[in-house]
Protein backbone atom coordinates (compact mmCIF):
# COMPACT_ATOMS: atom_id res chain seq x y z
CA UNK A 1 0.00 0.00 0.00
CA UNK A 2 2.91 2.48 0.68
CA UNK A 3 6.32 1.99 -0.34
CA UNK A 4 9.61 4.05 0.42
CA UNK A 5 13.13 3.85 -0.25
CA UNK A 6 16.01 6.00 0.11
CA UNK A 7 13.89 8.99 1.38
CA UNK A 8 15.65 11.74 2.77
CA UNK A 9 14.29 15.21 4.01
CA UNK A 10 16.28 18.42 4.63
CA UNK A 11 15.15 21.45 6.57
CA UNK A 12 18.01 23.93 5.32
CA UNK A 13 21.04 22.71 6.38
CA UNK A 14 19.36 19.89 8.81
CA UNK A 15 18.29 16.44 7.59
CA UNK A 16 15.12 16.22 9.49
CA UNK A 17 14.40 12.38 8.14
CA UNK A 18 16.09 9.63 6.65
CA UNK A 19 14.11 6.43 5.33
CA UNK A 20 16.00 3.82 3.59
CA UNK A 21 13.62 1.52 3.16
CA UNK A 22 9.53 0.88 4.47
CA UNK A 23 7.12 -1.21 3.00
CA UNK A 24 3.61 -1.11 4.29
CA UNK A 25 1.24 -3.91 3.59
CA UNK A 26 -2.95 -2.82 2.57
CA UNK A 27 -5.10 -3.73 5.75
CA UNK A 28 -2.07 -2.47 8.30
CA UNK A 29 -2.13 -0.46 11.28
CA UNK A 30 0.66 1.26 11.96
CA UNK A 31 1.47 3.29 15.51
CA UNK A 32 4.35 5.73 14.62
CA UNK A 33 5.94 6.43 18.21
CA UNK A 34 9.56 9.36 18.38
CA UNK A 35 9.94 12.20 20.81
CA UNK A 36 9.18 15.87 20.02
CA UNK A 37 11.34 16.47 16.51
CA UNK A 38 12.37 13.02 15.87
CA UNK A 39 10.95 13.17 12.49
CA UNK A 40 7.04 11.67 12.44
CA UNK A 41 5.13 14.69 11.32
CA UNK A 42 7.91 14.97 8.52
CA UNK A 43 7.41 11.50 7.26
CA UNK A 44 3.19 11.76 6.92
CA UNK A 45 4.12 14.74 4.95
CA UNK A 46 6.55 13.12 2.89
CA UNK A 47 4.02 10.64 2.22
CA UNK A 48 0.86 13.27 1.75
CA UNK A 49 3.61 15.34 -0.74
CA UNK A 50 3.41 18.36 1.32
CA UNK A 51 7.14 18.43 2.25
CA UNK A 52 10.33 18.02 -0.51
CA UNK A 53 12.02 15.00 -0.07
CA UNK A 54 14.73 13.26 -2.61
CA UNK A 55 13.75 9.42 -2.51
CA UNK A 56 10.94 7.38 -3.84
CA UNK A 57 7.15 7.24 -1.82
CA UNK A 58 4.57 5.41 -3.42
CA UNK A 59 1.27 5.01 -2.20
CA UNK A 60 -0.66 2.40 -4.25
CA UNK A 61 -4.09 4.30 -3.64
CA UNK A 62 -5.09 8.25 -4.25
CA UNK A 63 -8.05 7.95 -1.56
CA UNK A 64 -5.96 9.07 1.16
CA UNK A 65 -7.64 10.73 4.20
CA UNK A 66 -5.68 12.55 6.88
CA UNK A 67 -6.89 13.65 10.47
CA UNK A 68 -4.51 16.24 12.21
CA UNK A 69 -4.21 17.25 15.41
CA UNK A 70 -6.40 20.09 15.30
CA UNK A 71 -9.27 21.00 13.38
CA UNK A 72 -10.76 24.61 12.68
CA UNK A 73 -14.01 24.67 11.60
CA UNK A 74 -16.98 28.32 10.53
CA UNK A 75 -18.65 28.62 14.21
CA UNK A 76 -21.61 30.70 12.29
CA UNK A 77 -22.92 27.33 11.69
CA UNK A 78 -24.10 24.34 13.57
CA UNK A 79 -22.24 20.75 13.39
CA UNK A 80 -24.70 19.41 11.46
CA UNK A 81 -24.56 22.32 8.64
CA UNK A 82 -21.02 21.98 8.38
CA UNK A 83 -20.94 18.19 8.18
CA UNK A 84 -23.82 18.57 5.08
CA UNK A 85 -22.40 21.70 3.74
CA UNK A 86 -18.59 19.82 3.52
CA UNK A 87 -19.81 16.04 2.51
CA UNK A 88 -22.29 17.88 -0.04
CA UNK A 89 -24.76 15.81 1.16
CA UNK A 90 -28.20 15.27 3.86
CA UNK A 91 -27.84 13.16 6.98
CA UNK A 92 -31.74 12.57 6.92
CA UNK A 93 -31.24 10.72 2.87
CA UNK A 94 -27.50 9.49 3.20
CA UNK A 95 -27.78 6.05 5.20
CA UNK A 96 -23.49 6.16 5.35
CA UNK A 97 -23.50 9.30 6.73
CA UNK A 98 -26.52 8.33 9.32
CA UNK A 99 -24.33 5.14 9.91
CA UNK A 100 -21.02 6.46 11.07
CA UNK A 101 -22.58 9.18 13.25
CA UNK A 102 -24.58 6.60 15.15
CA UNK A 103 -21.65 4.94 15.37
CA UNK A 104 -19.54 7.28 16.80
CA UNK A 105 -22.47 8.46 18.94
CA UNK A 106 -22.58 12.34 17.49
CA UNK A 107 -26.20 12.84 17.09
CA UNK A 108 -26.70 14.33 19.68
CA UNK A 109 -23.96 16.72 19.00
CA UNK A 110 -25.64 17.57 16.08
CA UNK A 111 -27.21 20.99 16.74
CA UNK A 112 -24.58 22.03 18.83
CA UNK A 113 -21.33 24.59 17.72
CA UNK A 114 -18.27 23.03 16.89
CA UNK A 115 -16.63 24.96 19.85
CA UNK A 116 -18.48 23.92 22.41
CA UNK A 117 -17.56 20.44 21.82
CA UNK A 118 -15.11 18.52 24.15
CA UNK A 119 -12.10 17.73 22.62
CA UNK A 120 -12.82 13.69 21.92
CA UNK A 121 -16.23 15.04 20.38
CA UNK A 122 -14.07 17.51 17.73
CA UNK A 123 -12.22 14.52 16.90
CA UNK A 124 -14.92 12.04 16.22
CA UNK A 125 -16.55 14.97 14.21
CA UNK A 126 -13.78 15.02 12.23
CA UNK A 127 -13.24 11.25 12.11
CA UNK A 128 -16.86 11.01 11.00
CA UNK A 129 -16.55 12.96 7.59
CA UNK A 130 -12.96 11.37 6.95
CA UNK A 131 -14.15 8.45 7.26
CA UNK A 132 -16.85 9.28 4.90
CA UNK A 133 -15.04 9.71 2.32
CA UNK A 134 -14.03 5.74 2.66
CA UNK A 135 -9.63 6.43 2.49
CA UNK A 136 -8.16 3.25 1.79
CA UNK A 137 -5.44 4.70 3.27
CA UNK A 138 -5.68 6.89 6.63
CA UNK A 139 -3.42 9.22 8.45
CA UNK A 140 -3.98 10.19 12.02
CA UNK A 141 -1.71 12.67 13.74
CA UNK A 142 -1.93 12.34 17.36
CA UNK A 143 -5.57 12.13 17.39
CA UNK A 144 -6.07 11.75 20.86
CA UNK A 145 -3.65 14.40 22.18
CA UNK A 146 -4.69 16.10 24.71
CA UNK A 147 -7.70 13.98 25.22
CA UNK A 148 -8.43 12.76 29.35
CA UNK A 149 -8.29 9.20 29.63
CA UNK A 150 -11.54 8.41 29.50
CA UNK A 151 -12.26 10.25 25.98
CA UNK A 152 -8.64 9.08 24.30
CA UNK A 153 -9.94 5.21 25.33
CA UNK A 154 -13.72 5.91 24.01
CA UNK A 155 -12.27 6.82 20.83
CA UNK A 156 -10.15 3.85 20.51
CA UNK A 157 -12.64 1.69 21.35
CA UNK A 158 -14.74 2.98 18.66
CA UNK A 159 -11.74 2.82 15.61
CA UNK A 160 -11.37 -0.63 17.13
CA UNK A 161 -14.61 -1.92 15.85
CA UNK A 162 -14.28 0.44 12.90
CA UNK A 163 -10.51 -0.32 11.82
CA UNK A 164 -11.17 -4.22 12.10
CA UNK A 165 -13.23 -3.76 8.77
CA UNK A 166 -11.61 -1.13 6.58
CA UNK A 167 -8.39 0.15 5.33
CA UNK A 168 -4.69 1.11 5.94
CA UNK A 169 -3.67 2.93 8.78
CA UNK A 170 -0.90 5.08 9.97
CA UNK A 171 -1.18 6.88 13.23
CA UNK A 172 1.64 8.72 14.75
CA UNK A 173 0.73 8.85 18.74
CA UNK A 174 2.74 9.16 21.74
CA UNK A 175 0.19 6.91 23.73
CA UNK A 176 1.20 3.49 24.06
CA UNK A 177 -1.96 2.70 24.99
CA UNK A 178 -2.95 3.25 21.45
CA UNK A 179 -0.43 1.48 20.30
CA UNK A 180 -1.49 -1.68 22.29
CA UNK A 181 -5.21 -1.50 21.44
CA UNK A 182 -4.82 -0.81 17.59
CA UNK A 183 -1.53 -1.40 16.13
CA UNK A 184 -0.45 -4.52 14.37
CA UNK A 185 3.28 -2.82 13.98
CA UNK A 186 5.08 -0.49 15.88
CA UNK A 187 7.24 2.03 13.74
CA UNK A 188 9.68 4.04 16.43
CA UNK A 189 11.71 7.03 14.65
CA UNK A 190 14.43 8.41 16.93
CA UNK A 191 17.18 11.82 15.48
CA UNK A 192 15.32 11.44 11.75
CA UNK A 193 16.01 7.40 12.09
CA UNK A 194 13.92 4.59 12.00
CA UNK A 195 15.04 2.81 14.59
CA UNK A 196 12.57 -0.01 14.61
CA UNK A 197 9.17 -1.39 12.40
CA UNK A 198 7.92 -4.76 13.63
CA UNK A 199 4.92 -6.43 15.40
CA UNK A 200 5.60 -5.34 18.99
CA UNK A 201 5.70 -8.82 20.46
CA UNK A 202 8.34 -9.10 17.78
CA UNK A 203 10.00 -6.19 19.26
CA UNK A 204 9.54 -7.04 22.89
CA UNK A 205 11.07 -10.60 22.50
CA UNK A 206 13.96 -8.74 20.95
CA UNK A 207 14.63 -6.21 22.92
CA UNK A 208 13.14 -7.31 26.68
CA UNK A 209 12.93 -10.72 26.14
CA UNK A 210 11.10 -12.11 28.62
CA UNK A 211 9.12 -10.34 31.64
CA UNK A 212 6.15 -10.28 33.54
CA UNK A 213 5.24 -7.73 35.98
CA UNK A 214 3.56 -9.06 38.92
CA UNK A 215 0.61 -6.34 40.40
CA UNK A 216 -0.46 -6.74 43.87
CA UNK A 217 -3.85 -5.29 44.36
CA UNK A 218 -3.70 -4.53 47.86
CA UNK A 219 0.36 -3.21 48.03
CA UNK A 220 -0.11 -2.02 44.66
CA UNK A 221 3.36 -2.75 43.82
CA UNK A 222 4.74 -3.99 40.85
CA UNK A 223 7.05 -6.95 40.75
CA UNK A 224 9.36 -6.88 37.67
CA UNK A 225 9.97 -10.81 37.10
CA UNK A 226 12.91 -11.71 33.70
CA UNK A 227 12.73 -15.50 34.61
CA UNK A 228 10.08 -17.49 33.82
CA UNK A 229 10.16 -19.66 36.63
CA UNK A 230 10.29 -16.46 39.10
CA UNK A 231 6.68 -16.23 38.36
CA UNK A 232 5.07 -18.85 40.27
CA UNK A 233 7.37 -17.88 43.81
CA UNK A 234 6.11 -14.17 43.47
CA UNK A 235 1.94 -14.93 42.79
CA UNK A 236 2.69 -17.69 45.86
CA UNK A 237 4.25 -15.16 48.24
CA UNK A 238 1.19 -12.74 47.11
CA UNK A 239 -1.16 -14.80 47.63
CA UNK A 240 0.28 -16.04 50.93
CA UNK A 241 0.10 -12.48 52.02
CA UNK A 242 -3.56 -12.38 51.19
CA UNK A 243 -2.83 -10.17 48.19
CA UNK A 244 -4.83 -10.40 45.13
CA UNK A 245 -2.50 -10.17 41.91
CA UNK A 246 -2.24 -9.53 38.11
CA UNK A 247 -0.07 -10.02 35.60
CA UNK A 248 0.95 -8.16 32.97
CA UNK A 249 3.22 -8.30 29.81
CA UNK A 250 4.30 -6.50 26.49
CA UNK A 251 4.67 -3.09 27.89
CA UNK A 252 5.34 -0.44 24.95
CA UNK A 253 6.65 1.75 27.19
CA UNK A 254 9.36 -0.96 28.06
CA UNK A 255 10.04 -1.70 24.17
CA UNK A 256 9.93 2.27 23.33
CA UNK A 257 12.09 2.92 25.98
CA UNK A 258 14.82 0.27 25.28
CA UNK A 259 15.13 1.20 21.79
CA UNK A 260 15.65 4.93 21.95
CA UNK A 261 17.33 4.91 24.95
CA UNK A 262 19.71 1.97 25.00
CA UNK A 263 18.51 0.25 27.90
N1 LIG B 1 9.25 23.54 8.04
C1 LIG B 1 10.33 23.27 8.78
N2 LIG B 1 11.44 24.04 8.67
C2 LIG B 1 12.55 23.78 9.41
N3 LIG B 1 12.65 22.76 10.27
C3 LIG B 1 11.58 21.96 10.43
C4 LIG B 1 10.36 22.17 9.69
N4 LIG B 1 9.47 21.22 10.05
C5 LIG B 1 10.09 20.45 10.96
N5 LIG B 1 11.35 20.89 11.18
C6 LIG B 1 12.36 20.26 12.08
O1 LIG B 1 12.53 18.91 11.67
C7 LIG B 1 12.60 18.04 12.79
C8 LIG B 1 11.48 17.00 12.70
O2 LIG B 1 10.22 17.68 12.88
P1 LIG B 1 8.83 16.93 12.90
O3 LIG B 1 7.78 17.99 12.94
O4 LIG B 1 8.79 15.96 11.80
O5 LIG B 1 8.92 16.17 14.28
P2 LIG B 1 7.77 15.39 15.07
O6 LIG B 1 8.39 14.09 15.47
O7 LIG B 1 6.53 15.33 14.28
O8 LIG B 1 7.59 16.32 16.34
P3 LIG B 1 6.26 16.59 17.23
O9 LIG B 1 5.98 15.32 17.96
O10 LIG B 1 6.73 17.68 18.15
O11 LIG B 1 5.18 17.02 16.31
C9 LIG B 1 12.55 18.93 14.01
O12 LIG B 1 13.85 19.18 14.43
C10 LIG B 1 11.88 20.20 13.52
O13 LIG B 1 12.33 21.30 14.25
Amino acid sequence: MLEIKNLSVTYGSKVALTVPNLNINKGEIIGVMGESGSGKSTLVNSCLGLVRFKGQVTLETDNVGVLMQEQHYVDTMTNQKIIEGLLNTRIKRDDKLAELINFFDFGSQLSLHFKNLSGGQKQRMSLIMVLYQEPELLFLDEMTTGLDFESRQALINHLKVYFKQHQTVIMVTHYAQEIEQLADKLLIIHDGQVMAFDKPKNLFNQYIGYSAFIVGNNAGKSISIHQPEEEYSVARQLIDNGDDFRRTQGDIELVYTAITKGQ
